[in-house]
C-alpha cells in the first residue's frame, strides 16, 4: 500500500506534468499543442499597420466628458477594443502588479501547483489551456485565476506566496473597480442610457482576475497561446506586458494589439453586445506565442453576478430593432461559455 504522502508526490508530479510554466514542457512543442493546419496562426498574415482606437480619459470627469463618450461609443460600435490612457490607474500600482505576477510564476512550481484544480467551478484556481477537461488541442498558457469582490471576503482565499502578493494584489483590484465603475457609467450614457444602468443590471457585481502566462514556445507557429473567443464578461479590462501577442479579428483578418506602455486594454463582453441589442460588439480574440520570452497578460473580467437576468435594454429595441438576444439569467450563459470553449457563445441566445 502507498503511504498519503507518496500519492499526494505523484499527484503534484502529474499535476506540474500538465503545467506549461514548469520550465520542462516548454522545451519542445509537444503533440497535445499542435493545431491541424488550417487552425494555426499563420503568423505572415498579422496585420501589424492597423490599430484600436486609443482614448485618453482625462477629461472624462470634466467638461469634455459628451466629447470622451463620444470616442468610447464610437470604439464600441465599431470596434469592441480599445485601449485607454490616463485612467487613474497609478503607474505604481500597475508596476507592482505585474512584477508580483512575474514572481509568481518564477517562483518554484510546487508553490503554485497546490492551487490546480480542473474544476471551473473553484473560484481561486491555477489551471492550464482554456477548460482543460474538454479541450482537444491545447493552449500554450497557464493561468492563476481568483475573484476579487468583495475583497475582505475573498482575499484570505489568495495566495500567501509571493509574501507581498495579497496586499499589492488587493489594491491593484481596488483601482481596477474604480476604474471599471467609471467606464460602466461612461459605456451606460454611450448608449443613452441613466449612467447607473449598466451598475444596476449586473445585479451582485462579481470582479474575476486572471494571471495568465505563456512561456516562450520553441516554435510559435503551431500553437496558439489561447485560441479565438469572445470574452463572457460585460467588459474586460486588460494590464499586458511589454511583449505583443494579443489579436483581434477584424474585416476578416487578425490584428495584433501593440503594447502601449501604461495603458489598458479594453474588451466589451458578450454581456454588453446583448444589453446594447448587438449595438455594441463584443470581438473574437486570441493570443499568440513567440520564441524569445514569456508574455504576461492580466485580465480583470467583470460580469454580472449569477442571478442577474441579462437582456436587450427596452430603450434598444423598437419595431426597427426587435430584440436580437432572449433574457437569461447570468449563471445559464457562463455554464454554456465553459462547455463551448468561449466561442459564439453569445448566438445560443439569439431569437431565431
Ligand atoms: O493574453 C491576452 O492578451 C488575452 C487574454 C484573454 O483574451 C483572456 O484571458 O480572455
Ligand atoms: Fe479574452
Amino acid at each position: 500500500m502507498s503511504s498519503a504522502t507518496e500519492v499526494q508526490t505523484q499527484e503534484l508530479s502529474s499535476i506540474i506534468e500538465k503545467l506549461i510554466s514548469n520550465g520542462i514542457n516548454n522545451l519542445q512543442v509537444q503533440d497535445r499543442y499542435i493545431l491541424p493546419p488550417h487552425e494555426r496562426p499563420q503568423m505572415s498574415e498579422i496585420s501589424h499597420s492597423e490599430c484600436i482606437p486609443v482614448v485618453d480619459l482625462k477629461d472624462l470627469d470634466g467638461p469634455n466628458r459628451t466629447t470622451i463618450v463620444g470616442e468610447i461609443r464610437r470604439a464600441c460600435e465599431e470596434d469592441g477594443f480599445f485601449q485607454i490612457l490616463n485612467h487613474g490607474v497609478p503607474e505604481n500600482v500597475m508596476k507592482s502588479m505585474m512584477g508580483i505576477a512575474k514572481e509568481f510564476y518564477e517562483m518554484p512550481v510546487e508553490d503554485r501547483a497546490c492551487f490546480y484544480s480542473e474544476d471551473i467551478k473553484q473560484p481561486v484556481r491555477l489551471s492550464t489551456s482554456f477548460n482543460i477537461g474538454i479541450d482537444g488541442v491545447l493552449n500554450w498558457v497557464d493561468y492563476f485565476s481568483q475573484p476579487c469582490h468583495p475583497l475582505e471576503e475573498v482575499i484570505g482565499s489568495w495566495p500567501e506566496k509571493p509574501a507581498a502578493y495579497r496586499d499589492i494584489a488587493g489594491k491593484y483590484a481596488g483601482e481596477m473597480r474604480a476604474l471599471i465603475l467609471r467606464l460602466l457609467a461612461a459605456i451606460s450614457e454611450a448608449l443613452g442610457l441613466d449612467s447607473d444602468y449598466l451598475n444596476k443590471v449586473l445585479g451582485k457585481h462579481s470582479q474575476l482576475m486572471t494571471l495568465n502566462y505563456y512561456p516562450s514556445c520553441p516554435n510559435p507557429d503551431l500553437t496558439l497561446g489561447l485560441s479565438s473567443h469572445s470574452d463572457a464578461t460585460a467588459i474586460t479590462v486588460l494590464m499586458q506586458n511589454e511583449v505583443s501577442g494579443l489579436q483581434v479579428f477584424r474585416n476578416g483578418k487578425w490584428v495584433a494589439v501593440e503594447p502601449i506602455a501604461n495603458a489598458f486594454v479594453v474588451n466589451l463582453g458578450d454581456q454588453l453586445q446583448v444589453v446594447s441589442n448587438g449595438r455594441f460588439r463584443s470581438i473574437q480574440h486570441r493570443a499568440v506565442t513567440n520564441m524569445y520570452t514569456s508574455r504576461i497578460s492580466i485580465p480583470t473580467f467583470y460580469l454580472p453576478g449569477d442571478e442577474a437576468f441579462i437582456a436587450p435594454a427596452s430603450s434598444m429595441v423598437d419595431e426597427q430593432q426587435p430584440a436580437v438576444y432572449r433574457g437569461y439569467k447570468f449563471e445559464e450563459f457562463f455554464e454554456t461559455f465553459w462547455e463551448l470553449k468561449g466561442k459564439s457563445v453569445v448566438d445560443r441566445f439569439k431569437i431565431e
